[in-house]
């Protein structure tokens, strides 16, 4: 088992409030190496608190996240950078690309604090810039870059460290529908080299490119779904169902 999430809770609570908000309540599920995961919900189910705790960017209030047998909820303040750059792949909304510098450089931002050698990241970026068709994009800066080549290059950075799990929030949100279209089946073929990624999205359309779907609601998970062998689009008929009839929402 690669992630392990047992009976994670999260109660946020202000310094000078008395008024607590339950954002997890009692989260439970596992992801095997090689799975894509989408977990889905509404506004305000949980969704960016709960992957805020896989990330190690927030810890629990109760409960365990163990990535390959390691409860990442007790490492270290001063050992997370480390661990996030060694096991860890990010891929955010925004993309979060540095706008001084280049395309390049970015991509090298983990490997160079990292300390690896430069041959290492030259052979690595050489491996993936094809697959992720960024090489012509290399030399230049952030800002010449349309918003389907930037989440590329975010996603080109998140995997050159060869992370244990990418973890992906709304990796769509920015980008136009032929765009996410693209960036979709992009993350079906890095997952079917063996990648596993967790996304977390309110859009139907991006988790029904997930093999498996968990639905969380007011900060539980409460139902999942397998694609098995089906289309994307027939998957996502029923991820739409399930929204409809279990969560109560119209999906967008
Ligand atoms: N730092 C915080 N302090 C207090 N309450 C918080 C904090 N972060 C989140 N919450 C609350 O926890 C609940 C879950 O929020 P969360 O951001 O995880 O939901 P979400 O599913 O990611 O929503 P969205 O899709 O809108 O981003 C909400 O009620 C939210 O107001």
């Amino acid at each position: 088992m690669l992630l392990q999430v047992s009976h994670l809770q999260k109660i946020f609570q202000t310094r000078f409030s008395k008024e607590k908000t339950t954002a997890l309540r009692d989260v439970n599920f596992s992801v095997e190496e090689g799975e894509y995961i989408a977990i889905m919900g509404e506004s305000g189910s949980g969704k960016t608190t709960l992957l805020n705790i896989l990330a190690t960017l927030e810890k629990p209030t109760s409960g365990s996240v163990l990535l390959s047998g390691r409860d990442v909820t007790k490492i270290k303040e001063n050992k997370l950078a480390e661990f996030r750059r060694s096991h860890l792949g990010f891929v955010f909304q925004d993309f979060n690309l540095l706008d001084t510098l280049s395309i390049r450089d970015n991509i090298y931002l983990p490997l160079v604090l990292g300390r690896k050698k430069i041959h290492v990241m030259e052979e690595r970026l050489e491996k993936l810039a094809p697959r992720l068709a960024i090489t012509d994009l290399l030399s230049k800066q952030p800002f010449e870059l349309s918003g389907g080549q930037k989440q590329r290059v975010a996603i080109t950075r998140a995997l050159i460290t060869e992370p244990d799990i990418v973890l992906a929030d709304e990796p769509t949100a920015a980008l136009d529908f032929k765009n996410s279209e693209r960036l979709l089946t992009l993350l079906e073929e890095i997952n079917a080299t063996g990648q596993t990624i967790l996304m977390v999205t309110h859009s139907a359309i991006a988790a029904s490119h997930a093999k498996r779907v968990l639905f969380i609601k007011d900060g539980l998970i409460f139902h999942q779904l397998y694609r098995a062998n089906r289309e994307s689009s027939d998957f996502m008929q029923e991820i739409s169902m399930t929204m409809t009839n279990l969560l109560g929402t119209e999906v967008r």
